[in-house]
């Protein structure tokens, strides 16, 4: 127990040692990134094999071939669509695709790597050069603009995955290949970063990009995505931290070993930051896994079984020619007119969550777009930005949420002109927000309820009339009357009427209104009411 409390203790100070690290100019941070990102192909990149999407779910060692386990004799068969994934990847990135390149083999014994070396590009990778702009507006940093150079991109396997587990004291390596042979792109970007912001807004970018593009999964948690981080400070050797597998580690790693290394250079010893090394993170804290001296040598060699890849250039001209429109590109016309989204909105549009989430945004953001469209027909000009903003990407996308029916679902019921026709009800005062909610979050229960089986369109007038969801527009002035006043007689006091007419408490304004809202069911405006509190209560403010 005293052990567990000073364990907990020590990881707690090591926490808010982390939380508290300030970057400071005179020790001048510079970061790397190394990323490797896992390509949803059909099959691996040497073999037939499927590259499952699942791979929490899979059985051990079920989907390998002979080639993945290395069975002698057999032998590496390219994947094309691997290097269509990196073509599309490096042109939306800039870089310039070899026409040209190769594979070659880095050896090194593993029991995860059952041929003994793995094949990646060292000599001539696929692409090289490019860049990924981060701007204040777009991403958040505190620069204006910032560029991050890229060094290259290369296509490699990936290996399989060892897991340790202690049987009887001993401890037992097991070994599963499904992962061997997965295609991976390795990103390498110059040490361009100088802060926390931009290695977040990096990380970010490139995760959307890789989904928005359809090439990867992107997701950190199940290591579709792995990220290295590099460090230096002042011109010391860079130190490489590995094992991160989130965002948090990432920027609680960085945070770790800048202060690490302030430290160090602070009290002049700087021996240990003299020759580069290899880190891991331990959740709260990095510990050093190698130094320069013992750096393995790979014995890079070009690999006799695979020919070079040679690209035709109208292959690349071609795929120029097709590649969709990019997510910077996409926000910035979301967030001009007609449409004026936020930033916050936009990104909704435009970003992708993990696949948990009840929609993908590329779907959304059409369904938007039309919608949007078919309402600006219905009320012959562009519609008030705000209306369908409010109620696709707020209202609607949150009870999709809240009752677990996905967009491509609740579309077959209210494809865009039938929502379209809803926001036009709103738009016109025919129904009031409040009934607009009720219904909307009725049709889409309804739906629900049926298991998502009855497609039949909803029928807005008729719902409307059946649970009396007419807006009162032209208000009976002695019926609002005579509801203001049975509000004043059953919920205030001389003293509330004191303090709201002279204006001392004019809150109390919002609590009649509200009282209002509730007893008409929101059928009546809180304009309405709050017109009629002020003449009958003669409040002059
Ligand atoms: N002075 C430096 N400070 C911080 N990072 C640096 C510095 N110099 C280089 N880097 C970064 O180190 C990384 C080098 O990655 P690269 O893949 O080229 O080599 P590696 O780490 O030796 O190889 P491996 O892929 O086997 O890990 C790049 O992300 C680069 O930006
Ligand atoms: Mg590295
Ligand atoms: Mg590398």
């Amino acid at each position: 127990m005293l052990r567990f409390a000073r364990c907990y203790s020590l990881a707690r100070s090591k926490a808010t040692q982390i939380q508290s690290t300030v970057f400071r100019p005179e020790y001048a941070l510079k970061c790397g990134l190394e990323i490797h990102t896992q390509l949803n192909t059909k099959n691996k990149l040497f073999s037939q094999s499927t590259n499952s999407a699942t791979p929490l779910l899979d059985v051990p060692n079920h989907h390998t071939s002979f080639y993945d386990v290395a069975l002698p004799g057999t032998q590496p068969v390219l994947n094309l669509e691997a290097i269509l994934f990196a073509m599309k990847l490096s042109l939306s990135l800039n870089s310039q695709v070899n026409m040209v390149s190769q594979f070659d083999r880095k050896h090194y014994f593993y029991g995860d790597q059952p041929q003994g070396y793995q094949i990646t590009q060292h000599y001539r990778p696929f692409a090289r050069g490019g860049k990924v702009n981060l701007s204040r507006e777009l991403d958040g940093i505190d620069e204006l603009s910032k560029d991050i150079s890229i060094v290259q991109l290369q296509i490699e396997q990936d290996t399989g995955k060892s897991h340790y587990t202690d049987a009887d004291k001993d401890v037992v390596t097991l070994v599963d290949l499904n992962r061997s042979n997965i295609p991976l792109i390795e990103l390498v970007t110059n040490p361009d970063f100088s802060d926390i912001k931009q290695v977040k807004a990096f990380i970010k970018k490139y995760q959307n990009l890789v989904r928005h593009l359809h090439i990867s999964s992107g997701d950190l948690e199940t290591g579709a995505m792995r990220v290295d981080v590099n460090l230096s400070i002042n011109g010391f050797a860079r130190v490489e931290l590995k094992n991160l597998p989130n965002t948090s580690s990432i920027i609680n790693a960085i945070k770790y070993e800048y202060q690490r290394q302030v430290e160090l250079i602070s009290r002049g010893e700087t021996d240990s930051l003299l020759e580069p090394e290899t880190r891991g993170w331990t959740g709260s804290s990095t510990v050093k896994l190698r130094s320069k001296e013992t750096t393995i040598d790979y014995r890079y060699m070009p690999d006799p079984e695979l020919p070079y890849i040679n690209l035709a250039p109208d292959v690349i001209s071609g795929m120029a020619a097709s590649m969709l429109e990019l997510p910077d590109d996409i926000m910035r016309m979301l967030m001009q007119k007609p449409f004026q989204l936020s930033l916050k909105d936009a990104k909704i549009l435009t970003y992708n969550g993990n696949q948990n989430d009840m929609y993908n945004h590329e779907a959304l953001r059409s369904y938007y777009l039309e919608t949007f469209h078919e309402f600006s027909k219905l009320i012959g000009k562009h519609s008030s930005a705000k209306l369908p903003t409010n109620w696709i990407i707020h209202e609607f996308l949150g009870d999709l949420n809240k009752l677990q029916v996905p967009l491509g679902k609740a579309q077959e019921i209210l494809p865009p002109a039938v929502f379209a026709e809803f926001l036009r009800l709103l738009y016109t005062d025919t129904i009031s927000p409040t009934s607009g909610k009720l219904l909307l979050f009725y049709i889409l229960e309804n739906f629900k309820q049926s298991g998502c089986q009855d497609s039949s369109i909803p029928d807005l007038p008729k719902l409307i009339k059946e649970f009396e969801l007419h807006a009162i527009t032209d208000v009976d002035s002695q019926e609002l009357m005579t509801l203001c006043n049975d509000i004043i007689a059953q919920h205030t006091d001389d003293a509330f009427i004191r303090n709201l007419v002279s204006g001392k408490k004019k809150t109390s304004l919002k609590f009649l209104v509200g009282q209002g809202m509730r007893q008409s069911q929101g059928r009546i405006k809180a304009s309405e009411f709050e017109k009629k509190f002020k003449e009958i209560l003669n409040i002059q403010w």
